[in-house]
């Protein structure tokens, strides 16, 4: 990644929310003009983290700079929005009683930068009828609505907080591929939380994974997936080849470990006789994840 211009850089951010801690010094880089995939288990802090890249929430500490500038700062003080930054926040704020004309309207005036001819094609590619008031229009037109407000806007850096819960599988991949296609022709980043793992695959290029508020797992998702391996052969205590174990299985028989290898050039193992390599899909490297943060933090609490 060096070298290549970086849309997000958090340097040390937390969040608490009372007692609660929802971020813990989050040091990460997103690079610019991709598509990056926010994944990690409910609670896990995501929409917190996109709120306070979107400037509407102050860190607890830190720092946060999208495109070079600073948006939030620790200690609770003014966050200032850097860049043109565009967040759909889960609980999609469009105002009932106004039409998605209406919405587009408001938009217009509330936004220094504002394209009509993009927003109004996007409710048109997906059939969004403009004079129907958003409280009468169905979970998934609503969405479509928040997107049409959110691309107006033409952002820089837009944040989509899982945006494909509402649609429907055709809708989400069409979704998922007109933004593709707006991230590639406006050079646009985006970074949108979803549960919907194996829909990713193909589609983000960047991963960020998030585990009880700290990044575990960052990166190209190409490297990542060529730096992970899957091996399993007979009952074992260590795998047959070097690197850091992400997760180990065993019966009385066999035992399957997912290995991290440092570089991913050296990810096609040696592998001894009697075990067989696989490389992962981004689901199972996902999941993987989130089962082995999941498993250190439950022994961390039985032992505290
Ligand atoms: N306003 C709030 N007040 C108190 N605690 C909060 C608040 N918002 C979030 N939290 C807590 O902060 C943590 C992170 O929440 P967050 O909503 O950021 O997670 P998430 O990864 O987006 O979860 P999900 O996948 O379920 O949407 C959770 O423990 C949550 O209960």
């Amino acid at each position: 990644m060096s070298g290549e211009p970086i849309a997000v850089e958090a340097d040390g951010v937390s969040k608490r929310y009372g007692e609660v801690w929802a971020l813990r010094e989050c040091a990460f880089t997103v690079p610019a003009h991709r598509v990056v995939a926010l994944v990690g288990a409910n609670g896990a802090g995501k929409s917190t983290l996109m709120s306070i890249i979107s400037g509407m929430l102050p860190a607890t500490g830190g720092t946060v700079r999208v495109n070079g500038r600073t948006v939030a700062r620790g200690r609770g003080e003014a966050a200032h929005a850097g860049g043109r930054v565009a967040i759909l926040a889960q609980d999609k704020p469009l105002y009932r009683d106004f039409s998605a004309a209406d919405m587009l309207r408001f938009g217009r005036s509330t936004n220094r930068v504002w394209d009509q001819r993009r927003a109004t094609s996007w409710l048109a590619r997906f059939d969004v009828p403009q004079d129907r008031r958003c409280g009468r229009l169905s979970g998934g037109q609503r969405t479509q609505v928040a997107l049409a407000v959110a691309l107006g806007s033409r952002p820089e850096l837009l944040l989509l907080d899982e945006p494909l819960s509402h649609l429907d599988p055709v809708a989400r991949t069409e979704v998922i591929g007109e933004l593709m296609g707006e991230a590639a022709d406006t050079g646009m980043t985006v970074m949108l939380s979803t549960h919907i793992v194996a829909e990713l695959a193909g589609v983000s290029d960047h991963l960020l994974l998030l585990a009880a508020g700290r990044p575990v797992l960052a990166g190209d998702v190409e490297e990542l997936l060529a730096g992970h391996t899957r091996l399993s052969g007979p009952r074992a205590d260590l795998p047959p080849s070097p690197g850091a174990i992400v997760s180990a299985q065993h019966t009385a028989r066999q035992s399957t470990f997912v290995v991290r290898t440092p570089d991913a050039a050296a990810a096609t193992p040696v592998v001894a006789p009697g075990w067989n390599a696989q490389p992962l899909s981004l689901e199972d490297l996902v999941v993987t994840y989130l089962k082995s943060s999941a498993a250190t933090r439950t022994s961390t609490e039985a032992a505290a």
